[in-house]
């Protein structure tokens, strides 16, 4: 038998073991052909098939008699944990065991860890007996003659910047994307980073970060916290919102220079001191508050300000006593950072600057409580006192309600359209049967692998951890190396996931929403929405782990009528807005979904919301790209509201249920605990 066939026969073998039924007509026809066209009236009520053995789709158009003859090689995926490809069909050992440490060997994985001994920037030279000896200032430095940046050191140099992803490709397009700025005396955005009023360390960072150009989001950004306004921004996924507040925050830093207190803060009443960091900001979820974290590190190299991080999952010991060497720059998940200031470990009456970001997820998840506890009812100076900033790639309208009692005669940035996605993700929709969605993603997976020449990592996004859970095992045992990360995983083992799959250990990852906000990992050439969340935000989320930075990704999703009518409508809408095709059964469906909606009396969208997410327009969802203050009052200090929460829904958007009464947060919050 020569190699070919022995591969050949490898992946039939494989699988012949599937135990996934294709349907007669699936096996005739290629991946798009089976699942996309279905007519809208025969899509819902499919006739019954006979099932049949799965046939891989390069073999689909042969005889039976040569299906099992010489094919294509097994597909691997270049680009394995050293370097090396990693077959399809290796091993099934896929923990990450002896995956490769991005971090130059920090204790916790991928992520680190406030234990993992010292990674800080800002705090190497800070370290006790067992740290490296500090680097001292080259006299030709270009700092020189600053007392208040340390020297180099190439090690963490290395450490923070050894691996830039970012390609650059598509880049400049982003400055075709319209902005508008609204709020009075708006600034004029910055043209590029090295004539901008950033403070020069912080230009000195950007350009070892590998940062050329700045987004738009990053224009604007850097122009108006510089100039000490608050800020609201709503830019699409992957297009450098992290930076657009981590650099003018601390290039103000670095500006108003070393504070004139101790580092943790002062009195505590004979206890230990209080941390008492300039900066905070939160996120909602853990990974998403490592990696502002990591970034914060890159922006932070050489000056005095020493990030942290707080979040759940990890002993809180280790983030005390981290946080007790000093912290200007805290990030942190509201839970964890309410519990720190209940414990008495954590004042916040020296923020300066405050950032929420991804507050529409934070809200959706439950954290409404514990941010407004944080905001308004511990020791955080008033609004007018701080620069607030609240970044997301959507802002439905009860963020901006938030915005309105958090932020001060605000700027409302928007880049591009409120919840668009980027056209650099290619997106489709397939018609696929819940009981052939296995199929179909095997179908992906296996197409994906022989087409792709480079490291492409796949995410498959599912709505229940059971069926993360479910999924990944199936396709383990079918030799997909792939893992999982959704909230019944420990906080260990979800590090472990997501090392894996950024080194292409486990070039597929399962996840649900837990997964689908903010994470940055370079690579991510596929999303795949196994199944379409019902909230259309999330969609757009989701997908936007691909396509970052200016590069290409593609992001395609599974539906049926009999589940995800709910959304048909804002789904098609999204890929009108971005320019991507549009089947025609998706529209045949969207129509049936309406006739239907309208028979049983729907007032709208799902969850209670009587209309679009955004605007309260009950119309398109991109009916709301507007400052809400616009119509509501005009712009100024608090824009002429009174500051009471809201009693009802929003102009007619969240009276229906979730969200009325003011507490949108209780009425999600259980679902982040049995779905995420
Ligand atoms: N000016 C820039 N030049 C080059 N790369 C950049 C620039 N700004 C950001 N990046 C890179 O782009 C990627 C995406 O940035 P970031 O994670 O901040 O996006 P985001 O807008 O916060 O996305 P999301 O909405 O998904 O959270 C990161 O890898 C970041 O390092």
């Amino acid at each position: 038998m020569d190699n070919q066939t022995a591969d050949v026969d490898a992946v039939q073998q494989r699988f012949a073991q599937l135990g996934v039924n294709g349907s007669a007509n699936l096996t005739s026809t290629t991946t798009t052909d089976h699942v996309s066209n279905p007519t809208p009236a025969a899509a819902p009520a499919q006739p019954a098939r006979q099932r049949s053995a799965y046939v891989p789709p390069h073999l689909r158009n042969l005889p039976p008699s040569q299906q099992a003859q010489p094919a294509p090689a097994a597909p691997s995926f270049v680009g394995g944990p050293r370097g090396g490809p990693v077959a399809w069909g290796g091993s099934r050992d896929v923990q990450p065991a002896a995956a490769p440490r991005p971090d130059g060997g920090r204790a916790g994985g991928s992520w680190g860890g406030p234990s993992g001994g010292d990674q800080h920037a800002g705090g190497y030279q800070q370290r006790g007996p067992r740290g490296p000896p500090s680097h001292a200032k080259d006299p030709n430095d270009e700092f020189a003659h600053r007392p208040d940046v340390k020297g180099r050191d190439p090690r963490m140099e290395q450490q923070l910047y050894g691996a830039q992803h970012n390609s650059g490709i598509n880049f400049e397009k982003y400055d075709d994307i319209p902005v508008e700025a609204s709020g009075h005396d708006a600034p004029e955005p910055i043209v590029d980073f090295a004539n901008s009023l950033l403070d020069e360390l912080a230009k000195s960072n950007v350009k070892l970060a590998g940062y050329h150009h700045p987004t738009p989001v990053q224009k604007h950004s850097v122009a108006i916290v510089t100039s000490g306004r608050d800020l609201m921004a709503c830019a699409q996924t992957g297009s450098g919102k992290t930076a657009a507040f981590l650099l003018p925050i601390l290039s103000q830093n670095f500006k108003d220079g070393v504070p004139d207190r101790p580092p943790t803060g002062g009195q505590n009443y004979g206890r230990r001191p209080k941390v008492s960091p300039s900066s905070l900001v939160l996120a909602p979820t853990r990974e998403l508050a490592m990696q502002i974290y990591e970034e914060a590190r890159k922006f932070a190299y050489r000056s005095w300000v020493r990030p942290c991080v707080c979040y759940g999952g990890q002993p809180m010991v280790d983030q005390i006593r981290d946080l007790e060497r000093g912290c200007e720059l805290l990030v942190a998940t509201p839970g964890r950072l309410v519990d720190l200031i209940e414990r008495g470990r954590i004042s916040l009456a020296n923020v300066k600057y405050l950032v929420l970001d991804e507050a529409d997820r934070m809200l959706d998840m439950g954290f409404e409580p514990q941010i407004r506890r944080i905001v308004e009812k511990e020791d955080m100076p008033v609004s007018q006192a701080r620069q607030t900033l609240m970044f997301s790639a959507t802002f439905p309208r009860n963020i901006q309600m938030l915005a309105r009692d958090f932020l001060n005669d605000y700027i409302y940035l928007t880049v591009g359209r409120v919840g668009s996605t980027s056209e650099n993700i290619t997106q489709r929709v397939e018609y696929v049967e819940e009981d052939d969605k296995r199929s179909v993603l095997l179908d992906l997976l296996y197409s994906d692998s022989t087409n792709s020449g480079k490291a492409n990592l796949t995410l498959v996004f599912v709505e229940t951890k059971r069926n993360a859970d479910m999924l990944c095992n199936f396709l383990q045992s079918n030799n997909f190396p792939a893992t999982s990360i959704h909230g019944d995983r420990t906080q260990r083992e979800r590090e472990q996931a997501l090392l894996s799959f950024r080194s292409a250990r486990t070039p597929v990852l399962v996840a649900t929403a837990v997964a689908a906000r903010g994470l940055d990992i370079p690579n991510v050439g596929h999303v795949i929405n196994f199944d379409l969340p019902s909230d259309i935000d999330d969609y757009v989320h989701r997908i936007g782990r691909t396509g970052r930075a200016g590069n290409t990704g593609k992001a395609t999703a599974f539906f049926n009528l009999h589940r995800d009518k709910g959304v048909v409508k804002e789904l098609l809408e999204i890929l009108q807005e971005a320019h991507q095709e549009v089947p025609e059964w998706l529209d045949a469906c969207r129509k049936e979904a309406e006739r239907e909606m309208s028979f049983r009396g729907y007032g709208g969208a799902r969850r209670g919301r009587g209309g679009s997410s955004r605007g309260g327009s009950g119309g398109s969802r991109f009916g709301g790209n507007v400052d809400f203050r616009k119509s509501e009052g005009g712009f100024g200090p608090r824009g002429g509201f009174d500051n009471k929460p809201q009693g009802g829904g929003y102009g007619g958007g969240y009276g229906g249920g979730g969200y009325g009464g003011g507490q949108a947060s209780q009425s999600t919050s259980n679902s982040n605990n049995n779905w995420f």
